[in-house]
């Protein structure tokens, strides 16, 4: 299946947190791509990429990039897509160099931030912007949610047992 979210990051070293993304899209089957193209390092290429992405059939961008972090904006700055940040943790500076780069943009260019390291909400966030035209896949969301907060309700009863073992102790 054509790739429909691409997620770029700034070098193969922002790979370990961006396996996080990948996982959930393909959890909820939405086809993605993966490039790592630097703004600093190969802005030609970066260009072309933001410039032909819609062409190809991307919806979703997804950029990440840690230190002084420009391909968010660089790549939002050459497309019409949204574009999804992501503040990679890696300098001296933690990844909140990376995230005052890439969230502080100029009005008429935005850059949906996530938090440092956040790539799993990024994809989250992508497939809720898919979703809102694909109701199979508002589905799986959904079903997905349901998940997370009966993972949650299991969890507080075993802690209400925790708890009882402890008094009884
Ligand atoms: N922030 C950028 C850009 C850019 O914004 O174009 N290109 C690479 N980088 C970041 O530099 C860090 C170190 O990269 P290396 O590990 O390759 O030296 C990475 O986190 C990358 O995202």
């Amino acid at each position: 299946m054509k790739p429909i979210v691409s997620i770029i990051m700034g070098s193969t070293s922002d790979l370990p947190v961006m396996e996080k993304a990948a996982k959930l899209l393909d959890e909820m089957q939405v086809p993605f791509e993966m490039n790592a193209l630097s703004a600093h390092r190969t802005p030609a290429e970066v260009e072309k990429f933001a410039k032909e992405a819609a062409g190809r059939g991307i919806k979703v961008i997804i950029a990440a990039a840690g230190m002084a972090a420009a391909l968010p904006g660089v790549i939002a700055a050459n497309t019409t897509l949204p574009v999804i940040g992501v503040p990679v943790k890696g300098s001296v500076l933690d990844g909140v160099d990376a995230l005052y780069s890439i969230i502080q943009m100029p009005p008429g260019i935005p850059v949906a931030t996530v938090a440092i390291n956040g790539a799993m909400n990024a994809a989250i966030l992508a497939v809720q912007m898919l979703a809102l035209a694909d109701s199979e896949l508002a589905q799986k969301f959904a079903a997905y949610k349901e998940g997370l907060k009966n993972k949650i309700v299991k969890a507080n009863e075993e802690l209400k047992e925790v708890k009882f073992a402890f008094k009884t102790n």
